[in-house]
């Protein structure tokens, strides 16, 4: 599991390794071999009583946590063929000399001549293996303008930078991992710029070209509070990458975007400080684990000097004023020399000074194992800044960094998660059902003609209506095979016979109440039809309303509906009664239509041959 980073400090101030100093080197380039002069002159470093040999540290890095301190690196830069130089370095010592003030040692001292290649082999590459183990990692550059800062992150045509280079090797590490361990892997990067205390994302127009950004006002964003991530700028782009050459894209469009301008010391110099933030996402297809880390390449603007140029002055001073934020949190962290063991408490370290020290304070609080390369100018002019940086670097070396792997979901967690998953869905569909027989007890149907209850999950007016649907339709049924009957015997003989001794007067009689009852029938059946629409529309709404409600489809109910329609057994007294009342009825009315056939037979001499009226009755 995660657990909240703390930070411990080591017991040093400085890695400044001070130099009985002699006589003062005429040296005037640097050189891998040449070997430190002495002197005797005053050390702007020196510090009584807390200076040391420090030794270098690597980390101690295990499965689940990395134990260490920043680890420094200085770059120097080649100085031109007339400009006089007072520094030299020993690469295998990694040690920066300089003839009057003395010699510095970190993890890292490249020569003038190192490629970038050197500087990302020594630095990056062993940064990336570690991003790969799940730990989030961080590089940045540091340094004055125009000392080499962009130059090795980026790089030139011909020099690739950091950045390209770990890219690729980023990249060449998914390729292998995706077939030699059964894994998959998700890169996302986002890329933003802290241009004049104002945070802006460089990749939140999509290839735009630069003359039209900065004819837009575009947003500024905010940084919040994260319990995740500890500090996180909203609403920042990302962008998901299937190739190096696809993320590299997005970053050249981001570099178009970043804010460049032509200083005093710099033709094409930063005016903002850049961040790069490539978030790996590693599934191991076997196991189920899930770990996500982020590497974030900072590419700083440069420290400078009072310009004339009233913008270049303004932005000088926001950089100035972020860097020195910075230094100051480096300063204050690694102050906290005596606590080695203990957590450190963070409230008093000021990283709300800076928006560049807020979005590094995951980082430079333990969050992250951190990385930084100091670019050094040697030329004599920029020896006061050089030194500067190495100050800083001095002090970032004593930060002591415990890093927690971060974001990783076990496969236990990860069938934990599908078990709780299919447990709910399982009880969702329990409660589904319970809910479905409640609904169908709920309402009970007595049909017509047996004893068996059904349930209905419908409304009572429509189990009325039913109910008394069915007992019309039984009326009819009993009225129309009556008819029939009827029909059938008017050619019985006796009944013609007994019709011709009729007066009348008695047919007349029994004409009317037949056509009362004839009449009686037609309203029995429009009404019964009535009954049956409105039944089907009832029907129909509810099934639409159970169907949205239980997931039924209409089929699956209309199945349910015959399933109940056939087990239909009421018992009901009332329907019985109307029954038995029913019952009674056809038998009037058998009567009456015997008497009818009389009252036929009675009429025949006055209308002739009554085939007509036979006829009409018939259809009836
Ligand atoms: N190691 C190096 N070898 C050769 N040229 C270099 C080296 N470092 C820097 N330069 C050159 O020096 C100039 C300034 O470098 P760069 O722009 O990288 O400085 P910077 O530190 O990023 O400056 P700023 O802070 O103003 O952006 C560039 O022309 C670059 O090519």
């Amino acid at each position: 599991m995660f657990s909240s980073p703390s930070l411990k400090s080591t017991s040093s101030y400085s890695n400044l390794r001070k130099n009985r100093i002699g006589s003062t080197s005429s040296s005037t380039s640097t050189t891998r071999s040449s070997s430190p002069v002495r002197s005797r002159s005053s050390d702007i470093f020196a510090i009584p009583g807390r200076i040391r040999i420090r030794k270098t540290n690597h980390g101690n890095l295990n499965n689940d946590s990395y134990n260490g301190t920043i680890s420094v690196s200085i770059r120097t830069k080649p100085v031109g063929i007339n400009e006089k130089c007072n520094w030299y370095v020993e690469t295998e010592n990694k040690t920066i000399i300089h003839t009057d003030i003395g010699e510095y040692t970190y993890d890292n001292v490249f020569h003038p001549d190192a490629s970038n290649f050197d500087v990302y082999a020594a630095t990056c590459k062993p940064l990336i293996d570690k991003l790969f183990d799940g730990f989030n990692s961080t590089v940045f550059a540091y340094g004055m303008t125009g000392s080499g800062k962009t130059y090795t992150m980026s790089g030139v045509d011909g020099n690739a930078g950091l950045i390209p280079l770990s890219v690729a090797y980023m990249y060449s590490k998914i390729f292998d991992s995706t077939i030699h361990e059964n894994k998959k892997y998700d890169t996302l990067v986002s890329y933003l710029e802290i241009y004049n205390e104002k945070i802006y994302d460089l990749l939140e127009t999509d290839f735009d070209p630069k003359p039209l950004r900065s004819s837009i006002a575009v947003p500024e964003l905010k940084i919040r509070d994260d319990p995740n991530y500890g500090v996180r700028v909203i609403g920042l782009t990302e962008k998901r990458c299937q190739s190096h050459e696809e993320l590299l894209n997005w970053i050249k469009l981001g570099d178009k975007h970043r804010k460049t301008s032509s200083t005093d010391f710099n033709t094409r110099s930063s005016r903002s400080h850049a961040i790069i933030l490539i978030r790996l996402i590693s599934s191991d297809l076997s196991s189920g684990e899930v770990v996500t880390s982020t590497l974030s390449l900072c590419d700083l603007a440069g420290s400078e000097r009072v310009t004339a140029q009233h913008e270049r002055r303004q932005e000088g001073s926001f950089i100035n004023k972020s860097l020195l934020a910075l230094g100051t949190v480096i300063s204050k962290l690694s102050a906290e020399v005596n606590n080695s063991t203990e957590s450190v408490n963070n409230s008093h370290i000021p990283y709300r000074d800076s928006k560049l020290t807020r979005i590094l304070q995951p980082a430079l609080s333990g969050n992250s194992i951190v990385t930084t390369i100091c670019t050094i100018d040697t030329s004599v002019d920029a020896t006061n800044e050089s030194v500067n940086t190495l100050r800083f670097a001095s002090r970032a070396k004593n930060v002591s960094l415990h890093v927690v792997k971060k974001s990783s979901i076990s496969a236990y967690d990860a069938n934990d998660q599908k078990d709780r998953i299919i447990e709910s869905l399982v009880q969702q569909l329990q409660e589904q059902k319970i809910k479905i027989e409640a609904m169908e007890n709920n309402y009970n149907i007595n049909s017509f003609g047996d004893n068996e209850t059904i349930t209905s999950s419908y409304d009572p007016s429509v189990a009325l209506l039913e109910n008394e649907n069915k007992i019309l339709r039984y009326k009819l049924e009993h009225c129309e095979r009556l008819l029939d009957k009827d029909t059938n015997e008017l050619h019985d003989k006796e009944i013609a016979n007994i019709a011709d001794i009729l007066p009348l007067e008695i047919g007349m009689l029994l004409e009317t109440k037949f056509q009362g009852l004839e009449s009686q029938i037609r309203e029995f059946k429009n009404y019964t039809d009535n009954l049956e629409k409105e039944i089907m529309e009832k029907n129909t709404n509810k099934k639409r309303i159970l169907s949205t409600s239980s997931d039924l489809s209409m089929k699956d109910i209309d199945d349910c509906e015959t399933e109940k329609l056939d087990s239909i057994n009421p018992k009901d007294a009332e329907i019985a009664e109307l029954k038995k009342t029913l019952e009674r009825k056809d038998k009037l009315i058998d009567a009456l239509q015997s008497a009818r056939r009389l009252r036929e037979r009675a009429l025949q001499p006055l209308y002739g041959n009554n085939s007509e009226l036979d006829l009409e009755y018939t259809n009836k």
